[in-house]
């Protein structure tokens, strides 16, 4: 219990990182200079051992207090008066990181279609560099779930023992095609747009709007639809499952961008932490920190065994699993059981 005032404010801080430093990416491909945009709560300690890194899904930003306010704030499980809590928003993303939409140094104009396809792994360079510049030489623990999980793998690689606890939630060490496929159904939802391929912020805005309705049937499972979206059984049109779906694109659609949203898509295709690493097992398995892979029962994007197989595969493993009717996106929803579960895992870690 807090005894503090109510209002007692959390320190928090909004920056901008800059790197002229050029991104050499895995494609061959550079990016001749980035900007990351990150947000910060709470105080380092004087051993800087208090370090949560908290890496954001896809149409995350760096406002982790916001969109996962059930687990990080006052008297939440990752308190900012405990510990220095981090959340950078991934190049890529159109929340202050260089995305499509930046302005590309070559031609003083935005990027747009010309912006580099980029994979995890370039991602996690991304927060390394930004990790450096911080002069964070240690980080107690990394978090994220989704594309999140992804880059956080790929950061946990190389971190090697400069991480102490990796905690990967709804993700995979390798994109299977399943994910793969809603994706591309996505990206042709996109394409389909008569305003896709025009220099704008708006180009495929009414395509974000179908992708995001396909993509929240693959965050949610059949069972929360119907707990949630039933109708009265006289109906014959005007289904409020529809109407959701609509309402969701809607709602993305004005607060991302379609070109973003592209990028980042193909940024989950394309991840593989094994790839010239001698494959995915030899690669987590090189991974120092004690990680935590937390499966959602009813994950029907990144299934539970994709969870499961990371903390076999790891030096130091655990499995965990979130019991929820509402899907993939459950690592959003269920915080008594995401806290009880992170409590038990860092007990586990003391003994
Ligand atoms: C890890 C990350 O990076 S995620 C970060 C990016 N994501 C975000 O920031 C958003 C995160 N939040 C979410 O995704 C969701 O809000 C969750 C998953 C946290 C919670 O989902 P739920 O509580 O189940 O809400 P749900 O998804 O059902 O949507 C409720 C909304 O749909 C609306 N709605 C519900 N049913 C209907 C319907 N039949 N017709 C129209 N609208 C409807 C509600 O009015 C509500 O609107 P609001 O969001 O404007 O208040
Ligand atoms: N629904 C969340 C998680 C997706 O994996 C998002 O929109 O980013």
């Amino acid at each position: 219990m807090n005894l503090k005032s109510q209002y007692a404010l959390i320190n928090m801080t909004q920056e901008t990182f800059h790197s002229s430093t050029p991104l050499h990416l895995e494609s061959g491909e550079i990016l001749s200079e980035i900007e990351i945009a990150y947000t910060t709560y709470g105080q380092l300690n004087s051993d800087k051992s208090n370090v949560i890194w908290v890496i954001h899904a896809l149409t995350g930003d760096s406002k982790a207090s916001e969109w996962w306010n059930g687990l990080i704030g006052e008297d939440k499980f990752y308190d900012p008066e405990d510990y220095f809590i981090i959340c950078a928003n991934l190049l890529g993303s159109c929340y202050g990181s260089t995305q499509p939409l930046s302005e590309n140094p070559t031609t003083r104009e935005p990027y747009y279609y010309d912006f580099p396809q980029m994979t995890s792994r370039d991602l996690a360079v991304g927060l390394e560099r930004l990790r450096v510049h911080l002069r964070l030489d240690q980080i107690h623990t990394l978090i994220g779930g989704s594309l999140g999980g992804q880059v956080g793998l790929e950061w946990a690689y190389t971190l090697e023992n400069k991480l102490k606890n990796a905690i990967i939630l709804a993700s995979t060490g390798k994109t299977t095609p399943w994910v793969i496929g809603f994706n591309e159904t996505q990206r042709m939802a996109i394409e389909s747009d008569c305003t896709w391929g025009e220099n704008t912020e708006s180009a495929g805005r009414k395509g974000l709007e179908t992708a995001r309705a396909i993509a929240m049937l693959t965050y949610r499972h059949p069972k929360d639809l119907l707990r949630k979206q039933s109708d009265s059984d006289d109906k014959l049109d005007n289904y409020r499952a529809a109407s959701y779906l609509r309402y969701q694109g809607q709602k993305l659609s004005k607060r991302f961008n379609a070109l973003s949203y592209w990028t980042l898509s193909k940024t989950m295709d394309s991840h593989d932490l094994g790839r010239n690493r001698g494959g995915l097992d030899a690669a987590l398995g090189k991974i120092e920190a004690n990680v935590l892979a937390i499966g959602v029962d009813s994950d029907l994007l990144f299934l539970p065994e994709e969870s499961q197989y990371i903390s076999q595969k790891v030096k130091k493993g655990t499995y965990k699993e979130i019991t929820s009717t509402a899907g993939h996106d459950a690592f959003l929803i269920e915080f008594e059981q995401l806290s009880y579960i992170l409590k038990s895992f860092y007990l586990q870690q003391m003994h």
